[in-house]
C-alpha cells in the first residue's frame, strides 16, 4: 500500500519548521498518503515535475487548493489562469503574455532600478549605520512602490493588496484558524480589489488598462477582463514581498554569500533565483486527478487531490547537489519555485526584475548586512515569508 505520513502540513508547528516533514515525505516513497486531509502527496523533484507536466490528468480547473470545485463552491469566481485548464487557460495565458512579457520588462527596468537605488540611498539619509526592519522598510516597501504604479492602481487603498493576497493564499489550504482569520481581514480588502479590476478603472497607459484592452480584443467580456487583472493583483505582491524578504534573511545569515554578491552585484538575479529555490515562498499547491492514473506504480483514483511540495522538491538530494546549501553561484535553473509547465509563473519575469533591482542596489550601496534581532515568520497555509526582519546595515 501507499506509505502513510500522519503529519499536518498546515499546522502552525509544521508551517514554522517544515523541513522534518519534507524529509519524511521524500523518504516515505515517490507518493505518500496524508490521512489528516485524505490527500496524496509528492515531495520528490521527479514526481512533482511529473504531476506539473501532466496537466490533462492532474487538472487545475477543479481548484489548486484542498477544495474540489466540482464538489464545493469556490470562495470567489475561479481564476481564468490558475484555476483553468486548456483551452480556456490557453486563451487567457495568451492575453496575459501579450502584455506581460520580456519587452514590457525592458521598458520598465530603468524605472524599477531607479526606485530601488533611491529607496536604499534614503535608508542612510541620517546615518551611515542603520537598524531597519527588512520587511516593512525594504521587502514590502519596494514591491508596493513599483507594482501598483505599474498596474495603474489608484493611489488610495493600496494597503488592501497584502491582506487580499494573504487571504487568497490561505484559501488554498484547509479551513483552519489561519484561513478563518485571513478571510475576515482579507474580506474587508476585497471590495477595493474588485473595484480596481473593473474595466475603465486602471490608469490609462499602464499595464492594467493594456491587459483589459487585449482581453476585450481577444473576445473576453468585461467580467472576464476584470478577473484576468484580478490574477495579477492576487499573485503579484505577497509573493515578491516574501521572495525579497527571504533573500535579505539568507544573505544576512550567510555572510560569505553576501560577500560574493558585494564583490559582483551583477549576481543579484542569480542570488534571487537561488533564494526562490532554497526558500520557495510558494510552498505547496494541489492538483485534482481527473481520471484514474498511476504515479510510480501507485494508483490514484479520479477525484483524488494531490498535494505538491514544491519546497521539498527544491531540496531533493536526488536532484540537487548539496540541496540545503544556500549558494548564489549555483545553477538553480529547473527549480519548481515558480512552478513548471503550462501554469508556470507568468509573473516570474517581474519577480526576478524586482529581486535583481533591489538586491543589486543593496550590493552597490551597502557594505555590511547583518541580523540585528529575532525574525518573525508570517504563517500562511501556502506562503513562507517573514513578518519582520531586524537588520543592521552599514553604508559602503
Ligand atoms: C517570488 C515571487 C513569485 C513566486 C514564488 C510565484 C510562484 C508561482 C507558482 C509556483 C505558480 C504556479 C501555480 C500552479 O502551478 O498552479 C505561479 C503562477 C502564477 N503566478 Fe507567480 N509567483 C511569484 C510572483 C508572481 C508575480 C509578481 C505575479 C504577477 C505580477 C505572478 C502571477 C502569477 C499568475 C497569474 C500565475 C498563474 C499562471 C497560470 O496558471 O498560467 N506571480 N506563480
Ligand atoms: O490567478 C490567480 O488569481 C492567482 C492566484 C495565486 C497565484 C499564486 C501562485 C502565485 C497565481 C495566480
Amino acid at each position: 500500500g501507499v506509505p502513510v505520513v500522519d503529519r499536518d502540513p498546515f499546522s502552525d508547528e509544521t508551517l514554522t519548521d517544515p523541513y522534518p516533514m519534507h524529509e519524511a515525505l521524500r523518504e516515505a516513497g515517490p507518493v505518500a498518503w496524508l490521512p489528516r486531509y485524505g490527500v496524496y502527496a509528492v515531495a520528490r523533484y521527479d514526481e512533482v515535475v511529473h504531476v506539473l507536466q501532466n496537466h490533462e490528468i492532474f487538472v487545475s480547473g477543479r481548484g489548486v487548493g484542498l477544495s474540489d470545485y466540482q464538489k464545493e463552491k469556490p470562495w470567489r469566481p475561479p481564476s481564468l489562469l490558475l484555476e483553468a485548464d486548456p483551452p480556456q487557460h490557453t486563451q487567457a495565458r495568451k492575453v496575459a503574455t501579450s502584455v506581460f512579457n520580456p519587452k514590457t520588462m525592458r521598458q520598465i527596468r530603468e524605472e524599477f532600478q531607479d526606485t530601488a537605488h533611491r529607496m536604499v540611498e534614503e535608508l542612510f539619509a541620517e546615518n551611515s549605520t542603520v537598524e531597519i526592519d527588512g520587511v516593512t522598510d525594504l521587502a514590502a516597501a519596494y514591491p508596493l512602490s513599483v507594482f501598483p504604479d505599474f498596474i495603474g492602481l489608484s493611489e488610495r487603498g493600496r494597503e488592501n493588496l497584502l491582506p487580499y493576497g494573504n487571504m487568497a493564499f490561505n484559501a488554498f489550504g484547509p479551513q483552519n484558524l489561519l484561513y478563518e482569520q485571513a478571510m475576515e481581514t482579507g474580506g474587508k480588502a476585497a471590495p477595493w480589489i474588485v473595484d480596481q479590476c473593473v474595466v475603465g478603472t486602471p490608469k490609462p497607459g499602464r499595464f492594467g488598462a493594456a491587459l483589459h484592452e487585449k482581453a476585450i480584443e481577444a473576445g473576453m467580456d468585461e467580467d472576464e477582463a476584470a478577473r484576468l487583472l484580478r490574477s495579477f493583483l492576487t499573485a503579484g505582491v505577497d509573493t515578491t514581498v516574501h521572495g525579497i524578504g527571504a533573500a535579505l534573511r539568507e544573505l544576512a545569515e550567510h555572510p560569505e554569500q553576501w560577500a560574493a554578491l558585494r564583490q559582483d552585484p551583477s549576481r543579484a538575479r542569480a542570488a534571487f533565483d537561488e533564494t526562490v529555490r532554497y526558500v520557495s515562498p510558494v510552498q505547496t499547491f494541489f492538483r485534482t486527478v481527473n481520471e484514474d492514473t498511476r504515479v510510480s506504480g501507485v494508483l490514484l483514483p479520479e477525484g483524488a487531490k494531490i498535494l505538491m511540495f514544491l519546497a521539498a522538491a527544491n531540496r531533493d538530494p536526488r536532484h540537487w547537489e548539496d540541496p540545503d546549501a544556500f549558494d548564489i553561484s549555483r545553477q538553480a535553473s529547473g527549480h519548481v519555485g515558480f512552478g513548471f509547465g503550462i501554469h508556470s509563473c507568468v509573473g516570474q519575469i517581474m519577480a526576478r526584475l524586482e529581486g535583481e533591482c533591489l538586491l543589486g542596489a543593496l550590493a552597490r550601496k551597502v557594505a555590511t548586512l547583518e541580523v540585528a534581532g529575532e525574525a518573525r515568520l508570517q504563517l500562511n497555509n501556502t506562503l513562507r515569508g517573514w513578518d519582520s526582519l531586524p537588520l543592521r546595515l552599514t553604508a559602503a
